[in-house]
């Protein structure tokens, strides 16, 4: 379990307090993945370097199981970081150092013996399946296959925490899906309490049980995947179900909002309604997504002048969806 707590960074820059970090409290329970997602700007990277050490917050505790890191003397950072691998953008591997030889590195930092080391390196790379690339270099790799090097050294002085900067941004939506995967077995096989950063949404509803949004430093929405997604209206629900863009569309008729969950095979509240009322209903926009053990729809539909809106809405709501009229339609702009 990691867990932050009031967590706070002050850039001072040409006599200006800038406040990278604003109070950020997180907590991640071991065999748990958590995504940190935001705007450029919004302290992701701030996030990462306080959290991994590199940086020392300005105030706030960063805690491993009950181990306050934020609390070791200088001296002991080193030792203190064991308890934490960190998996970057791109794997930064040494070049003339063999495949075992990065894996090995950081128990090389640590003074652990060749045998021991060598020995711990190939058992990695068997767990995040490179166990025949030990004696290769990294430019005889794929970018894919170098971020599961990456992610085996992070492994290496068995962390309980594995902070991950931008892990799949420097890859193939194919290869993010094996890499996601690959992190996904890593946290179950090993326990660990697992955070990514990201902007990639496509990440978050992958392998994410727990999603905060950043922005100016502060924490501004933060839950359970499917609690996150579930919030009507709500900044992670719009982005995570991000509809596409329908302007230019002819719609006869008023447009509504409607984000509906359903268990496996259960028709959509929209259907129903329509079916009901006997008129179409059509869908100008709609995403479904399965995450976790539940299915989300979110539709752009248009309600035909003939019928009363809200009459609709309500039948909706009696059908434990969520709706509204369009925003467009109740004269704010999108
Ligand atoms: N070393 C620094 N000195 C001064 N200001 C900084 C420093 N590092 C970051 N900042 C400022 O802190 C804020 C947060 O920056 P940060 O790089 O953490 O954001 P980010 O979400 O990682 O953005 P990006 O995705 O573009 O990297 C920004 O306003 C940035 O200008």
């Amino acid at each position: 379990m990691i867990a932050l707590h009031d967590l706070k960074k002050v850039y001072r820059q040409a006599g200006r307090d800038i406040p990278a970090l604003d109070g950020v409290t997180l907590a991640v329970p071991s065999d748990s993945v958590h995504a940190v997602v935001g705007q450029s700007g919004a302290g992701k990277s701030t996030l990462v370097r306080c959290i991994a050490l590199l940086d020392r917050p300005t105030s706030g505790t960063v805690e491993i199981d009950g181990v306050e890191l934020t609390a070791v003397r200088a001296t002991e950072l080193r030792k203190a970081r064991r308890r934490l691998g960190v998996v970057f953008q791109n794997a930064n591997l040494f070049d003339s150092r063999t495949i075992i030889g990065n894996v090995a590195y950081p128990l090389e930092l640590a003074g652990v013996g060749r045998a021991q080391r060598t020995a711990k390196a190939k058992e990695l790379l068997g767990l995040v399946g490179l166990a025949e690339a030990g004696g290769a270099f990294p430019a005889q790799l794929s970018g894919g296959q170098r971020q599961r090097v990456g992610i085996a050294r992070a492994l290496a002085t068995d962390p309980d925490v594995l902070l991950c900067d931008e892990p799949t941004s420097a890859l193939d939506p194919a290869t993010t899906s094996e890499i996601l995967d690959l992190i996904a077995a890593l946290k179950a096989r090993l326990g660990l309490a697992v955070v990514v950063i990201t902007h990639e949404m496509t990440v978050v509803k992958r392998i994410a049980d727990s999603v905060s949004l950043l922005e100016a430093g502060k924490v501004i929405e933060s839950g359970p995947l499917e609690q996150a997604v579930a919030r009507f209206g709500s900044r992670l629900s719009e982005t995570l179900l991000a509809l596409p863009a329908t302007s230019g569309l002819p719609q006869a008729g008023i447009t509504i909002e409607v984000l509906d969950q359903t268990g496996p095979a259960e028709v959509p509240a929209l259907t129903s309604v329509g079916r009901q009322l006997g008129v179409d209903l059509p869908i100008v926009a709609g995403v479904v997504e399965h995450l976790g053990e539940a299915t989300f729809g979110r539709y752009r539909a248009v309600v035909p002048s003939a019928l009363d809106p809200g009459e609709v809405l309500t039948q909706l709501r009696q059908r434990g969806a969520q709706a509204e009229l369009s925003q467009a339609v109740a004269g704010v702009a999108r």
